[in-house]
């Protein structure tokens, strides 16, 4: 689609056709522009570090504590408390080990016994020779479970070894494997040694884990055990988060199963040559069906992080009923479905108008919703600027009017509405009945903006650091929509004049659309569109009241409205605002050309500046000139009229109060801005000081 955009600034020569202030302000812009997202990476850098580091300690806690519950001790030794079985010398330990202690259902243990007999000398060791131990497990009722009984003996020592420690430590066995049943656990043992010999001066029972499965791997690969886990929890983790996310910013919950059905449904006629060309023949429809689910399931993952990326860069509704749109796939926003507006848009795309209006790719169903599907104006720009403006001398149908007479609909909603902006303005009766008609708020609103004396009302703006400003609802005067537009530009020349050559180019389509001619456009908006790097544009969208004209009609739409003729004052608006932003491209000249002069006068190389001067064309010549003089001049006067102003006088102490003059509202009123750090202002105010109060000036 021709987008019919005009190209910005092409390097520097704009409106004064000195290369230095487009330069300057678009190093200005560019330095802006790459602080602001310097400061905005920053931030999503410490976002992202943050997010990422609280993951972090997530994913080490839950490890830890997975890995502390799931790993049983791998050794755990008790004291064994024993008796003498007199006179038999036999000498049977007793311990208790709580079941959970005593072992960890599915692993082996090997209890062991280690015993220190204190046999006193050598003789005692020699003449023990091997004995018996032997363990008895039983379980909670006191039933035996299992035993085993193991030999040992204590090693000889020497006689002549009368000074040295007779003690020794023997480690006995028990169980080379035990398996516990976990139907029948043993919760304690009873340990017998079988000797009469053997001095004991005491026990200790150790149990040692044998594991095995992902415990083995746990216990004897930790290291390696913990990068995996820990990496596994980390990804898990990420992975539900990222989704979540995804879900949060474009709440998943309408793409559900039957959303998928339908958007197969909805691209049947693109799909069909594509499912012709992957399936044979043979394969029955269910399984093609099934089979392009999937394939569709996958696209639409990729598609969200698709939208997921775009949404984030530039969408934004300005105007409008909220709820009415959607982001769809492939540059395209949907609309709440309005046949009046399909119709329309059908018709507009075989018009002189369309390459003002968004691509119409038909309608498509969504969640039991029907939409329309439009080009996304939006698509591609990095931190659009948008304005919307509607347009026309009303934005009420006549329709609308006669319902009001024949059939009125008391609105609580727009009797709140108009309240809350000025509470004077409902009558009395509309007061004690909380309500008016749609048509009294509609042409309320008309009245209270430029609308009915302009022909078109700033609806909202939204500037490139994602700023909205919707408060114009008492726009009225041109000095208002100029400084609008100035701030929207940030006086920017060549989006200006790009803007300008743009509704100029629309106003030559109009004159040649049959659609225009016969079709009253009520309520229509045109889109103000740039950004720092691409293009400007405007496109004319909303024509959900747009509706044909009856045939004895001949719309002109450039003469004011009167019941009954249906005229929508679409040209006179069109004209209001070409004219506006005529002249805040002379006001953007003019600052431009200050500037310029300032920054001139404080290298002060006048003969620069006049050699500079003769290498201008004749034409740049007088139009700086005229310029600069009518700066002056409107300067002087603008400040004479200020300065004047009674309030600003104080005659008793001969002084002149300039505080806050550039947001005078008399003079902001007037279009005037007394911008005192300017060159000229100041001289005007300083002229006007010494013609006035001389005592003033030393
Ligand atoms: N094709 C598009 N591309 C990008 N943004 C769009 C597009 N169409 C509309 N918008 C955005 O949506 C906003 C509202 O659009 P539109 O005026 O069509 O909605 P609406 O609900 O019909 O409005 P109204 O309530 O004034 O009739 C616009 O201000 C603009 O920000
Ligand atoms: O801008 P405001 O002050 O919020 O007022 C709304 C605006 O005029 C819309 O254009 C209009 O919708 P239509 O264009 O569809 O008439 C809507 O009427 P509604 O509430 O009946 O939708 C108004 O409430």
């Amino acid at each position: 689609m021709d987008t019919g955009s005009e190209p910005m600034g092409t390097g520097g020569h704009h409106g004064s056709g000195d290369p230095v202030g487009p330069a300057l302000l678009w190093l200005q812009d560019t330095v802006m522009t790459v602080t602001l997202q310097a400061c905005k990476m920053v931030l999503q850098g410490a976002l992202l570090l943050c997010a990422l580091g609280l993951l972090l300690l997530t994913t080490i806690f839950l490890y830890g504590s997975f890995y502390y519950s799931y790993m049983p001790l791998a050794t755990y030794s008790s004291p064994v408390h024993y008796y003498c079985n007199f006179p038999s010398l036999l000498l049977p330990h007793c311990l208790r080990l709580s079941p959970e202690e005593w072992q960890e259902p599915g692993d082996d243990i090997q209890p062991a016994l280690s015993d220190l007999p204190g046999s006193g000398d050598a003789r005692v060791a020699s003449q023990s020779g091997m004995f018996m131990v032997k363990i008895s497990c039983y379980s909670r009722q006191g039933q035996p479970v299992t035993y085993s009984a193991r030999s040992t003996m204590l090693r000889y020592r020497s006689g002549l070894l009368q000074t040295a420690d007779q003690r020794q430590l023997v480690e006995v066995e028990l169980f080379s494997q035990y398996r516990e049943d976990s139907y029948a656990p043993s919760i304690g043992a009873i340990i017998e040694i079988q000797s009469q010999r053997v001095q004991i001066y005491s026990a200790q029972l150790y149990i040692h884990a044998h594991f095995t499965g992902i415990r083995y791997f746990l216990y004897n690969f930790l290291t390696l055990s913990a990068v995996m886990g820990l990496a596994s929890i980390f990804f898990f983790l990420s992975v539900l988060l990222f989704f979540s996310y995804l879900r949060l910013i474009w709440g998943l919950a309408g793409m559900d199963e039957s959303e998928d059905t339908e958007h197969l449904q909805d691209d049947q006629d693109d799909t069909t040559a594509e499912s012709d060309e992957v399936f044979s023949e043979g394969e029955d429809t269910a399984s093609k069906r099934s089979t392009m689910r999937r394939c569709r399931s996958w696209r639409t993952f990729l598609m969200m992080i698709q939208w997921s990326v775009r949404r984030q860069s530039s969408w934004v509704q300005l105007a409008g009923h909220q709820g009415n749109f959607q982001l769809s796939e492939g540059g395209e926003v949907l609309k709440r479905f309005s046949e009046v507006e399909a119709v329309c848009l059908q018709a507009l795309m075989v018009d002189p108008l369309r390459p003002f209006v968004p691509q119409y790719h038909g309608s498509v169903t969504r969640g039991g919703n029907s939409y329309i599907r439009l080009e996304d104006l939006l698509s591609g720009l990095k931190n659009p600027v948008i304005m919307d403006c509607k347009m026309g001398v009303r934005t009420y149908q006549e329709e609308e009017l006669t319902k009001s007479h024949t059939k009125p609909t008391l609105r609580t909603d727009m009797y709140q509405k108009m309240v809350k902006v000025d509470p004077t303005a409902p009558t009395v009766e509309e007061h004690e009945q909380r309500g008016v008609t749609k048509w009294r708020y509609l042409q309320w609103r008309d009245n209270t903006s430029s609308t009915s004396t302009l022909g078109f009302r700033i609806e909202g703006i939204m500037m490139e650091n994602g700023s909205v400003k919707r408060d114009f609802k008492k726009m009225l005067t041109p000095a208002q929509v100029t400084e609008a537009l100035l701030s929207f530009t940030k006086s920017h020349l060549h989006i200006l004049k790009a803007y300008h050559s743009r509704l100029q180019a629309l106003d030559e389509a109009l004159k040649e659309s049959p659609f225009f001619k016969s079709h009253e456009m009520i309520g229509s908006s045109l889109l103000f569109v740039h950004d720092w790097t691409s293009k400007a544009s405007i496109w004319m969208i909303d024509f959900g009241k747009t509706i044909p004209s009856p045939s004895s009609v001949q719309l002109r739409h450039n003469v004011p409205w009167a019941e009954g003729n249906r005229e929508d004052g679409y040209l006179i608006g069109l004209a209001a605002l070409t004219s506006f932003v005529d002249q805040a491209i002379s006001q953007a000249a003019c600052i431009q050309e200050e500037n310029h002069g300032e920054e001139t006068d404080s290298v002060t190389h006048t003969l620069q500046e006049q050699e500079h001067t003769q290498t201008k064309s004749q034409g740049e010549v007088a139009q700086n000139e005229g310029c600069l003089h009518s700066a002056e001049s409107l300067a002087k006067s603008q400040t004479l009229r200020a300065t004047r102003n009674a309030k600003r006088f104080d005659g008793f102490q001969r002084a002149l109060d300039l505080k806050n003059i550039y947001t005078d509202p008399d003079l902001v009123s007037q279009n005037i801005r007394a911008i005192l750090s300017r060159k000229t202002f100041m001289d005007a105010v300083v002229k006007i000081i010494e013609e006035n109060i001389p005592e003033v000036i030393l």
